[in-house]
């Protein structure tokens, strides 16, 4: 019998970061369908999280750079192929400046769990759905704890593997790293 090969969500560059989860998802699938728990408390994942939202993406669409002094976030792909991409950028953590790269796919469910203080963006090689929480509402952070670093600034160490992705008119007047660092000051 031919197995289908199926691409697997995984880390594929990069090195530690202190707090960040990758927790693969069981997949329950039978003659109907399937059906996979995405959040459970008692997995005591380090996210409280108060608003889940459901996005999706075109193909080439990179969204990002973001970072929160204040949130943790949650991420999980729930169809299509994306790239994603984190850095620590707490001063008082032992893997400050140290960045991650994954590769995930819709066919490999897997959730990734940061904390607050990372720089994180999400690039989408096919049209994709993911789902997303946080541990603060939008309607909260989003007046005072929605800051950015533009995508591809080389000084940030991401070997993307793209060039000219679909970025929002504000992901697009994002600073660089040096005056990101100079503007959020010490938290
Ligand atoms: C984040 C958010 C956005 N929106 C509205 C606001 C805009 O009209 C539209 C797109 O928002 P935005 O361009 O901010 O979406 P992303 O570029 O994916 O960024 C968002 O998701 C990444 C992960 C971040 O970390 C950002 O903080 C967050 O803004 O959805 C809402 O209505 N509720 C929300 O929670």
């Amino acid at each position: 019998m031919i197995e289908k090969m199926i691409s697997e969500s995984r880390m594929i560059a990069g090195s530690e970061i202190e707090g960040v989860v990758l927790k693969k998802l069981k997949e329950n699938q039978d003659y109907r369908g399937s059906f996979t728990e995405v959040y459970n408390h008692r997995w005591n994942l380090d996210l409280n999280a108060v608003q889940w939202s459901y996005v999706k993406s075109e193909a080439n669409v990179f969204r990002g750079l973001h970072f929160h002094k204040r949130h943790d976030e949650y991420f999980c792909l729930v169809s299509g192929h994306s790239q994603l991409g984190l850095k620590d950028m707490r001063p008082n953590s032992p893997t400050y400046l140290n960045w991650q790269l994954y590769d995930l796919h819709g066919e490999d469910l897997a959730a990734l769990i940061f904390p607050r203080g990372l720089l994180h963006g999400w690039y989408f090689f096919t049209p994709s759905v993911h789902l997303q929480s946080v541990s603060e509402s939008y309607v909260d952070y989003g007046k005072d704890d929605n800051w950015g670093v533009y995508w591809n600034d080389p000084d940030l160490g991401f070997p993307w593997s793209f060039t000219d992705p679909i970025i929002s008119t504000r992901a697009g007047d994002f600073p660089d790293l040096d005056s990101f660092i100079q503007a959020i000051g010490d938290f």
